[in-house]
């Protein structure tokens, strides 16, 4: 069996997955990386072991650590992951306005659009600030992919009423 991440050691929403592994009669776990969240942290390699498993640690630990970053980030610094997104053009500049044109430039290409609203699908939530809400109302829903909207959160230090369809977060931060 392969794994990206250790198998869990305790019990969750859901029971250990390395006692599953163990009743389901696997010989040999190839596991990427092990879950540096405090509940596991090699708990579950040493069940699979002590059950007589052959278990091979480290396989393309990077890549492993990498792709389950977002849960990783989530157990161990109790935040959530967080993504900076915007779209800039090759000489550094967003959020272009023509005086003669007052509305938001497609800085994006049809095919980096798609991305974007793929990321909106993947992530469960995506804040924006007041400045841009204010300059755009974006519906900041995924139309260009497939999948769930995300939750929207306007951040704002002076608002006191979300847009229909969005949370309000108050900002108290000033730079
Ligand atoms: N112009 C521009 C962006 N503009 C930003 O996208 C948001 C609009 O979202 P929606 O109303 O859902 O289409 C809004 O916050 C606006 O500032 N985004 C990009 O990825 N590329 C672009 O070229």
């Amino acid at each position: 069996m392969y794994v990206s991440l250790e198998p869990c050691a305790h019990w969750g929403k859901t029971p250990p997955c390395a006692n599953l592994i163990v009743i389901k009669g696997m010989k040999r776990v190839v596991c990427g990386c092990i879950d540096p969240f405090a509940k596991v942290k090699g708990r579950g390699v040493q069940t699979l072991r002590n059950a007589g498993i052959e278990v091979t640690v480290g396989v393309l630990e990077k890549e492993c650590l990498e792709l389950n970053k977002a849960f990783i980030t989530v157990n161990t610094l109790k935040r959530p992951y967080i993504i900076l997104k915007w779209a800039q053009t090759a000489n550094g500049c967003m959020g272009l306005l023509q005086q003669s044109r007052p509305q938001p430039i497609s800085i994006s290409t049809p095919t980096t659009r798609r991305l974007v609203h793929k990321l909106r699908a993947d992530v469960g939530t995506i804040l924006v600030g007041a400045g841009t809400w204010k300059a755009d109302h974006p519906q900041l829903n995924v139309r260009a992919w497939y999948g769930p909207d995300p939750e929207r959160i306007l951040i704002s230090a002076h608002a006191t009423q979300a847009p229909e369809g969005f949370w309000l977060a108050h900002s108290t931060m000033r730079w």
